[in-house]
């Protein structure tokens, strides 16, 4: 709509964030709940015992196999468990002894997009950014499925991470969108996060309790 008797467009209050336009007193307000919100869950996570957060991860591992029903020759990037995050390590020795190529994040770079570098059991291991460990060797890897541990994960399956934009920046950057699904405690389940111009929900997500939300192949 054209207005020629004045006024600022309502776009004149914002401001470009890493390229994204967003009202900065917006994206300052959402930071600051979405650090409140990350404190309870990381709280939460705390206070889950092993056994719980082992028997949780073969709940999620089970329904993983019955959505990813061929796992031969996919490349799956998932993830080396930190911050209480559920331990799908046993899942990935089995989906790679089906034949799948297992791939793990690795930060090159602060605020740049991830790596996936080949993972096998017992493979050479290395402590990199934050101490996450990753593969020392092997060439990059395109993952045609992502699973992505979410500390939050909203009605819209927007998820809350450890507050990097790692998998934000990664999906964006990619050609091809790989099928991203997240995997997280029930607990992790939020109203929103308050999605900004640069965040990615994920496909599917599965969590501790069973359940499985969004896309559910055939
Ligand atoms: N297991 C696992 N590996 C992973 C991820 C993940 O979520 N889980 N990542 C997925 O992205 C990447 C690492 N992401 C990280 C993002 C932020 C911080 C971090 O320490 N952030 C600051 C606070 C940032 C802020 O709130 O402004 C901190 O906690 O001190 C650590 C790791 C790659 N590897
Ligand atoms: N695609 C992007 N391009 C540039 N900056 C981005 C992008 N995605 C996220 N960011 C920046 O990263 C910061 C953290 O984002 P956010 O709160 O979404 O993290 P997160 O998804 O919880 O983290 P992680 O993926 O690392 O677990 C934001 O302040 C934002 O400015």
């Amino acid at each position: 709509m054209s207005d020629s008797t004045g006024g600022s467009e309502p776009c004149f209050a914002h401001e470009l964030i890493d390229g994204h336009p967003v009202d900065p007193q917006t994206a300052k307000d959402v930071a600051r709940f979405r650090t409140r919100e990350r404190a309870r869950l990381y709280e939460m996570r705390r206070s889950t015992s092993q056994s719980d957060n082992a028997q949780m991860a073969q709940v999620v591992g089970a329904e993983l196999d019955r959505l990813i029903n061929a796992p031969q020759g996919q490349n799956i990037a998932v993830y080396w468990p930190i911050r209480g995050e559920m331990d799908l390590r046993p899942w990935m020795t089995k989906a790679h002894e089906a034949g799948a190529n297992i791939a793990l994040p690795v930060v090159l770079k602060k605020g740049q997009p991830l790596e996936f570098r080949p993972w096998a059991p017992r493979c050479k291991m290395e402590r990199g950014i934050w101490n996450i460990p990753v593969p020392v060797d092997g060439d990059a890897v395109q993952p045609d499925i992502v699973i992505s541990a979410v500390l939050g994960i909203d009605n819209q399956l927007y998820r809350l991470g450890n507050g990097g934009g790692y998998y934000d920046r990664t999906l964006a950057a990619m050609d091809k969108l790989p099928w991203v699904i997240g995997v997280g405690q029930p607990f992790a389940r939020m109203k929103s996060i308050f999605p900004l111009p640069w965040d990615i929900p994920m496909q599917t997500v599965v969590l501790g309790d069973g359940s499985v939300q969004g896309h559910i192949p055939n």
